[in-house]
């Protein structure tokens, strides 16, 4: 049995189990369950603290987890990362009161609070500023506000919580993050249920991103309608029934869709119709 970490709180954990449900697995029903057997996919999932996954992962103990970047940066557990996963995205920040320092450059003598003290500490040291760090569980941008940091460094995704602090970011992001499938680090690449985790996981990651469009053209215009629409590997065109016109089919970026649907209908292309993709495997 594949033996798999998922995120049993916070902001990872609904977005990953939606993704496994999407991909066919079963899920647990309740957020107290803390393991569930999925016989018919020959997977076991252990629902832990999204902190602890890479640890778990590195230990060998469990062969792959969903744990977010930042996270298994932080924990410096042997693990690595194998497949991103474009939810919980987030950057890593430092932040401050307006005016108490332009950049990193100025921490020096500083403490900052964070729960990311891995990160922080190793980025510090990596640019030679001596500041002191404080590890707090969550809700650091009090912190400066209590008096207990002049900095704090945290997750930002929309900047609101910041803003509510009367807080700023101060330097670059120190990272970018999201969602992220882990294996301990070299582990073996070949590992056909592993393969085959990937490949679903990919599978709903494309049917999230692309639609089928399929419309009908003018043959003389096939040629222009086709730029608009590759496809992937190449469009499907078939003849229709009145001569001189073509049926066109391809996934196009979900994105995109409504452009390529206007270029489309200006080039003579008419019965453009776009549909979901449910699953995929490219
Ligand atoms: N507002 C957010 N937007 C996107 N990702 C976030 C946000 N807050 C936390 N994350 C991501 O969630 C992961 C942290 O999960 P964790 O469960 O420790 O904290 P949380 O989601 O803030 O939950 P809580 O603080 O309620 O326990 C990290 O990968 C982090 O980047
Ligand atoms: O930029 P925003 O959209 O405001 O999102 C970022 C905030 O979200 C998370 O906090 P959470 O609500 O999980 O509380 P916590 O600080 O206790 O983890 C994170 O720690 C930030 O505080
Ligand atoms: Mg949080």
């Amino acid at each position: 049995m594949l033996r798999i970490a998922v995120p049993n709180k916070g902001s990872l954990s609904g977005p990953a189990s939606a993704i496994l449900h999407e991909a066919g697995y079963a899920q647990r029903k309740e957020s107290k369950e803390l393991v569930l057997v999925d016989p018919d996919n020959e997977v076991e999932f252990f629902y832990l603290r999204p902190r602890d996954i890479a640890i778990y992962v590195s230990s060998g103990r469990l062969d792959i987890g969903i744990t977010g970047r930042d996270l298994l940066l932080d924990s410096g557990a042997n693990a690595e990362e194998i497949l991103p996963l474009g939810f919980a995205r987030s950057t890593f920040r430092y932040a401050t009161k307006p005016g108490t320092a332009k950049g990193p450059e100025d921490f020096t003598g500083m403490t900052i609070a964070t729960s990311y003290e891995g990160i922080v500490a190793k980025h510090l040291a990596d640019q030679g500023i001596d500041a002191s760090v404080v590890h707090l569980d969550g809700a650091v941008e009090t912190a400066i506000q209590l008096g207990v940091a002049e900095i704090i460094a945290d997750v930002v995704e929309t900047g609101t919580s910041l803003r509510n602090a009367g807080l700023e970011v101060v330097g670059e992001p120190i990272l970018t993050s999201e969602a992220v499938v882990i294996r301990r680090t070299g582990a073996s690449n070949e590992d056909p249920k592993v393969q085959q985790f990937l490949r679903r996981l990919q599978g709903v990651l494309v049917a999230r991103t692309y639609v089928m469009m399929d419309y009908d053209i003018r043959a003389e215009h096939l040629e222009r309608a086709v730029a608009l629409t590759p496809g992937l590997e190449s469009p499907t065109v078939s003849p229709l029934h009145n001569e001189g016109w073509v049926a066109v089919r391809a996934m196009v970026p979900a994105r995109e869709a409504q452009r390529i649907m206007d270029d489309l209908y200006d080039l003579g292309a008419r019965a453009i119709l776009t549909t979901e993709i449910h699953a995929c495997r490219l």
